[in-house]
C-alpha cells in the first residue's frame, strides 16, 4: 500500500501533536516512527491507519494503483499494538479460528500451522486469559505478521518479549515484510533496526514561543 500524507496534522484540544507532515510511505519499505515518550508516535500510527481522523491535511491510500478509501483501510492492514486486546475468553485455537473468519492468513496458512509457527502447540487449548504477557504478545505479533494485508503496523512490537521472543520476532519479521508497507512505532533500537527509513515525530512538533 502507498500512503501519501500531505500537510498532515493532529491536535487534541488546542495542543498540536504534529503538523505539516508531508511524506510518502511506499510498498516494500519499512519506516520507523521515532521520538521520546509522548511525542506522538502512536497517534501518528493511528492517523495513518485511518483509525483517527487528522485535524489537518490529507491522506491518500493506493494498492496496486487503485485508490483505497479511508474507511476501507482497516481491511487492508494488520496491526499489533499494546492497546489491541485478544479475546480472553477464547482458547488460542479458537482465537485464531475467529480471526481467520474475517481476515485470511498469508499464503493460505491455516490456524493450526500458525500455532506451530508461534511455537505454542502445547497451549492450543489454553484460554488466552491464562497466557503470560509474553505469550499474548507473541500471539498478537503472529496474527499481525501472518495476516494477509499490504499494510503492517507494529506499535512497540517487542513489549513483554524475552530474548527468545525477540529472536522469534526478528526471524518472523524477516519472513513476512517483503513487498509490504511496514511502519514501526518504537523507542527500542533492536525492534526497528530492520527499517530502512526513519521518521522523527518531533521534527513535526509545533514549537511554542
Ligand atoms: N485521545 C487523546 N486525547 C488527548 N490527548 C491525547 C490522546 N491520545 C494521545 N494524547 C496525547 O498525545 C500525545 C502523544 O501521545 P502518543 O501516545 O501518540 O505518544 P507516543 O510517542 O506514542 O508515546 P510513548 O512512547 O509513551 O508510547 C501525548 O501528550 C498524549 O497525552
Amino acid at each position: 500500500m502507498r500512503i501519501e500524507a500531505h500537510g498532515l496534522g493532529k491536535r487534541f484540544g488546542r495542543d498540536w501533536i504534529f503538523r505539516d507532515l508531508t511524506y510518502a510511505f511506499e510498498p516494500g519499505s519499512a519506516t520507523a516512527l521515532l521520538g521520546p515518550n509522548g511525542a506522538g508516535k502512536s497517534t501518528l500510527l493511528q492517523v495513518l491507519a485511518a483509525y483517527t481522523l487528522p485535524s489537518a491535511g490529507e491522506l491518500r491510500y493506493t494498492v496496486n494503483s487503485r485508490a483505497v478509501r479511508p474507511e476501507e483501510v482497516a481491511m487492508q492492514l494488520a496491526l499489533c499494538a499494546p492497546y489491541l486486546e485478544l479475546i480472553e475468553e477464547l482458547t488460542l485455537q479458537e482465537q485464531l479460528q475467529f480471526h481467520t473468519r474475517f481476515r485470511p492468513l498469508r499464503a493460505g496458512l491455516s490456524p493450526a500451522q500458525l500455532i506451530e509457527l508461534l511455537q505454542l502447540g502445547n497451549a492450543r487449548h489454553k484460554l488466552i486469559r491464562d497466557f503470560s504477557s509474553g505469550m499474548k504478545q507473541r500471539v498478537k505479533l503472529g496474527l499481525a505478521l501472518y495476516t494477509d494485508a499490504p499494510l503492517l503496523l507494529l506499535d512497540e512490537p517487542t513489549t513483554n518479549l524475552d530474548r527468545a521472543g525477540v529472536a522469534w520476532y526478528h526471524e518472523h519479521v524477516a519472513a513476512t515484510t517483503a513487498g509490504r508497507t511496514v511502519l514501526v512505532s518504537s523507542n527500542v533500537e533492536e525492534e526497528y533496526a530492520f527499517c530502512g527509513a526513519r521518521l522523527l515525530v518531533t521534527d513535526f512538533a509545533v514549537r511554542r514561543s
